[in-house]
């Protein structure tokens, strides 16, 4: 009788081959070896889904595409870049997808990001949603544990799109959002970030971040080459790039008494720093469960132009909400079926697992 390999070697033969077969993509390797370790639970309950090679196809992409892109600067000179557009499962129906100008974007980027199912939303990004769906994400992580967002101070990472709709909603459900950042560093406004001065900052004028302290007057002051983890908050919303928090960062956070950390970004927090906030007992909710509110809205969109007709904003919003709650109820139902109880985590990447893996057998 042939006698099959236990889960955990199942799972750490699959790591190393695509180690082997994706060389020098360190973000796809994080990403898929952050899904992989949440799934042996669902594996030794489910066997099925380890045999028709399911994993194996699941970590491949169906097509990956390289293509040119030339483009002119300010002096008229052409440039030549890189796109990559990576289509990795349709099992679930059409792609999804978003676009990301960056010097950093390369294929291992590329593969880590973009892959939600039609149960946390559609297809391409609506503006606020994103940041918006984040919040309602992280108020429900609180719910979940009798706790309030209201009332509490928050820090921000970041002051791109993302940032500035989380700043926006946190303020409109009562929190104090205390921080924004670029890459020069953080501003802290003690009387939570002013808006409209970060809009006319950072949408119209489109400069450092340090001309808003610079403008805001007393409260604020800006920290060149500071981290958003040196202010004591209750609540983070990493909202820049991936790994921009690390473990220290989680360490300084933990420590100054975060509640609810809740990715924006995608990928912002390093394995190690998730790992600390798990032990913590912080409420942690992963980018691809919490900032899946721009699918959400852009599949909300595809819906009204297909009934040719336009909902009310308050309506969109409505239905976000609702969406970021059966979003934020799937991951804890799951979660707490698999014996992990308020790890959202596991919660949002076995159902997200069973939902491709089901269709994929299907
Ligand atoms: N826009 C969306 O709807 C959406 C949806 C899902 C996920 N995301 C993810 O959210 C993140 C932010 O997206 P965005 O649309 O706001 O991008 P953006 O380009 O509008 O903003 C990014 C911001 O991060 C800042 N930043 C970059 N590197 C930094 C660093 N090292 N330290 C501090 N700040 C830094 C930039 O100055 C900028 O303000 C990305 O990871 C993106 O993939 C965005």
């Amino acid at each position: 009788m042939v006698s099959r390999p236990d889960t955990k070697t199942v799972l750490a033969s699959l790591r190393t081959g695509i180690e082997r077969r994706n060389p020098a993509q360190p973000e796809f390797h994080q990403a898929v070896h952050e899904v992989l370790e949440t799934l042996a639970p669902v594996l030794a309950a489910r066997p099925e889904y380890a045999e028709p090679g399911l994993l194996e196809r699941l970590c491949e992409p169906e097509r990956q595409i390289i293509f040119r892109v030339p483009w002119q600067d300010d002096r008229g000179r052409v440039h030549v870049n890189r796109g990559f557009r990576v289509e990795f499962n349709s099992a679930l129906g059409p792609y999804k997808g978003g676009l990301r100008f960056h010097p950093s974007v390369d294929l291992g980027i590329v593969k880590s990001l973009t892959g939600k199912g039609r149960q946390w939303g559609g297809s391409a990004i609506r503006p606020e949603a994103t940041g918006y769906g984040n919040v309602l994400f992280a108020a429900a992580m609180l719910r979940e544990r009798g706790e309030d967002l209201a009332g509490r101070t928050a820090v921000v990472s970041g002051s791109g799109n993302v940032a500035i709709h989380t700043i926006e909603k946190l303020t409109a459900l009562g929190a104090n959002p205390l921080t924004c950042s670029d890459s020069s560093g953080y501003v802290i406004d003690e009387k939570g970030v002013d808006l409209e001065l970060l809009k006319q900052v950072k949408e119209v004028e489109r400069t450092r971040i340090s001309v808003y302290a610079e403008r805001r007057g007393a409260s604020a002051r800006f920290v060149p080459g500071g981290r958003v983890r040196e202010v004591p908050a209750g609540v983070a919303l990493p909202s820049a790039t991936q790994n921009e928090l690390d473990e220290d960062d989680a360490a300084a956070l933990i420590r100054n008494g975060v509640k609810a950390v809740s990715e924006g970004a995608n990928m912002p927090a390093t394995p190690r720093a998730v790992e600390l906030f798990r032990e913590a007992g912080v409420a942690f909710g992963p980018g691809k469960a919490a900032n899946a509110g721009g699918v959400a809205v852009s599949a909300l969109e595809m819906a009204q132009n297909a009934a040719r007709t336009v909902w009310a904003p308050q309506r969109v919003e409505d239905e976000l909400a609702r969406v970021m709650n059966d979003v934020h109820t799937t991951c804890r139902e799951t979660a707490e079926r698999y014996g992990a109880p308020g790890d959202h985590v596991t919660g949002a990447d076995i159902a997200g697992f069973e939902r491709v893996a089901g269709a994929m057998l299907a």
